[in-house]
């Protein structure tokens, strides 16, 4: 894979938020979410990103997807650097680039119907948005035609899921960013939706990149994997070889929780395995 193109590659990037001073005595808080953060994503990959609540897994990926900045550092996306580009120069990023969430319920507009919830980024983007293709992207997620004139809450989680993943598709983008796309889930349909995004991942050609905090889900899916702690990618590897030998310790933590495994099956997270330990969570 060292010839494959980058699709995306973050160069030392750095975010700090300052919150809100509690005291006129103390200088406002500061977090630093990402410390220094540097990973690269092949075409054609599924790359995974894990780590336990709070680590900056999802800083990260709205920085890769221009939905807020990095203090310092850069982000390239299929060749350009995004890190300082204006809203008007990112059309590019924002078609080829999709995200699905963790809560399909909050990402869904409850007011408006499925056909037009998917057609939404086309309309967006000045495309026009056929009855055909809305049709074609429902079959594509195991949908009927017919449920294009429902609305969010007349569906299943797992079922409301596929219709975020439809409308991710909608403008045929190369990069797929899959935020827990699973973790609001029932535990019993995680399994369909997994399948249902690694399948759409073939047959598309896509890039993935995706984000968990549970290890049994990322292993399902993902080619390569980095783990975060605190701010930072402690360790980066293929999948299998990351498992199977750890070499950080934090990873080693993590790996050496897994065999209570009828607990990670049942979607326990790192969190929970670390618990199960006796660790810090
Ligand atoms: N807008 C913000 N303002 C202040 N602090 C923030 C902001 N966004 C994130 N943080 C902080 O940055 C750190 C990383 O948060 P982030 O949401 O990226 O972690 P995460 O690994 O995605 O966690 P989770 O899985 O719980 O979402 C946390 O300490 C969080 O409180």
């Amino acid at each position: 894979m060292t010839d494959t193109p980058a699709a995306i590659q973050v160069v030392d990037v750095v975010r700090t938020y300052t919150r809100p001073r509690t005291s006129l005595l103390r200088p406002a808080p500061v977090v630093r979410a990402l410390r220094g953060v540097n990973l690269e994503v092949k075409e054609g990959e599924r790359f995974g990103i894990v780590g336990e609540s709070g680590c900056g897994k999802s800083t990260l990926l709205r920085i890769i997807a221009a939905l807020d900045h990095a203090t310092s550092g850069h982000v390239v996306v299929e060749g350009t650097d995004i890190t300082r580009l204006p809203e008007r120069r990112l059309r590019f990023l924002r078609e080829n680039l999709q995200l699905v969430f963790q809560d399909p319920m909050s990402s869904l507009d409850p007011r408006m119907r499925v056909r037009d919830i998917i057609a939404e980024p086309l309309v967006v983007q000045g495309h026009p948005a056929s009855g055909a293709r809305v049709r074609e992207l429902l079959e594509a997620v195991g949908l009927s035609a017919d449920a294009g004139d429902r609305y969010p809450h007349q569906f299943s989680g797992g079922q409301r899921q596929r219709i975020s993943i439809a409308r991710a598709l909608a403008p045929r983008p190369r990069i797929l960013i899959a935020d827990e796309p699973v973790s609001a889930l029932d535990v019993s349909v995680r399994a369909q939706v997994l399948n249902l995004i690694s399948d759409l991942v073939d047959e598309l050609n896509l890039t993935l990149v995706f984000v968990s905090h549970d290890l049994s889900v990322v292993k399902h899916v993902c080619d390569r994997v980095a783990v975060m702690n605190a701010g930072q990618i402690v360790e980066t590897g293929f999948t299998g070889d990351v498992y199977a030998a750890p070499q950080h310790p934090y990873t080693q933590r993590l790996v050496s929780a897994i065999p209570t495994l009828h607990r990670a099956l049942a979607g326990a997270t790192t969190t929970d395995l670390l618990a199960a330990k006796g660790e810090p969570g």
